[in-house]
């Protein structure tokens, strides 16, 4: 049985591009199937029929532009030239209330050590891959990762949380130096990339939800794409908010050429993948991200290409995509070593 929703659902993410072939391996004394795939490590959990996303050992990404360097200012962006732009996607590192297994939705919960370590991790991932500007949701989880995946940056441009919210917060966050702008990244908070609200769930413990009320049950306010758990949002009203907000404030920014960073959560990020990679309401069903696992998407002639996870800087695969990602990394070498 299990096998079965396992191949019919391969299939289905098979036709959108997430596996290379059909090479896997059926684990023996777990539940996982585990599937190679092309920048994907995909596990299948028969115990709640779900795959977990992420990353494999060996990737494929694109990327980008050349860099300017912190004291020579280069201004010929060939970025802008190029028409093309990154996108990375970011689930916060794991969180207090995931290692409880508590419905979190909208909680604002911190980091654990692990996922302190996971956002780290993340951020050497993406060491190399210029960024321009970076939306984060409006909790701290996300936050907090997408901070400390910054820190990892060979570029060192500092992350600078954008205060917006009123006149006087944005007039007492000036910068009064344009080099200094120019080695700042801008963190853009939105609530609308918050997790989904899980209504009543929120603060219950997974299991003992699924103990009291049913496997099928939980699996279907978990999971299904337009039932709401009590009092909470479906996965429909998620993206009615978050891929809104994507397509107002994020896709001019990719078709200006700039690379975008995101770090959001589970459900307001399968939200906005199911809008990038044209997944049914089906297919997203099947689709679950792991905390911390940064997924990279090259935006290019209006069209979203994914590109999977990022490996560390050493792999030269990563760079083979564009020329202007071979440029950059060879300008970030020239720099820094
Ligand atoms: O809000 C939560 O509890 C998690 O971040 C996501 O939970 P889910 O995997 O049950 O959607």
């Amino acid at each position: 049985m299990a096998a079965t929703v396992f191949h019919q659902a391969i299939g289905t993410l098979q036709s959108h591009g997430y596996f290379n072939n059909s090479s896997f391996q059926q684990e023996h004394g777990n539940t996982s199937l585990r599937l190679m795939s092309k920048g994907f490590r995909v596990d299948y959990r028969s115990k709640n029929r779900s795959f977990i996303v992420s990353q494999a050992s060996t990737s494929q990404t694109s990327m980008f532009s050349p860099i300017s360097s912190p004291s020579k200012n280069n201004t010929t962006d060939s970025r802008k030239k190029s028409n093309e732009a990154a996108l990375i996607l970011v689930r916060h590192g794991e969180s207090l209330w995931n290692e409880k297994n508590l419905f979190t939705g909208c909680v604002d919960v911190p980091l654990t050590r692990k996922g302190v370590e996971e956002a780290i991790e993340a951020g050497k991932r993406i060491s190399n891959i210029p960024v321009d500007v970076i939306y984060t949701s409006a909790l701290i989880r996300a936050q907090m990762t997408a901070m400390l995946a910054m820190a990892q940056h060979r570029h060192k441009k500092v992350p600078i949380v954008v205060h917006n919210e009123s006149e006087q917060a944005k007039s007492w966050s000036g910068i009064f130096s344009e080099e200094t702008k120019k080695q700042s990244i801008p963190v853009i908070t939105a609530w609308q990339l918050n997790e989904r609200m899980y209504g009543e769930l929120q603060g219950l413990n997974k299991q003992e939800t699924a103990d009291r009320y049913g496997k099928e049950q939980v699996h279907e306010w978990r999971r299904s794409y337009d039932i709401p758990p009590p009092n909470g949002e479906s996965l429909e009203m998620c993206a009615e908010r978050a891929v809104a907000y994507f397509k107002e404030h994020i896709e001019p920014q990719l078709l200006s050429g700039k690379n975008v960073m995101i770090a959001a959560h589970g459900n307001s990020l399968r939200s906005i993948i199911m809008y990038l990679d044209k997944l049914t309401s089906q297919e997203v069903i099947s689709l679950e991200l792991s905390t911390g696992i940064p997924m990279l998407y090259i935006f290019k002639e209006g069209k979203f290409m994914r590109r999977g996870s990022p490996v560390g800087p050493t792999e030269a695969g990563v760079y083979a995509y564009t020329k202007n990602l071979a440029l950059y990394r060879q300008k970030l070498d020239e720099m820094f070593q």
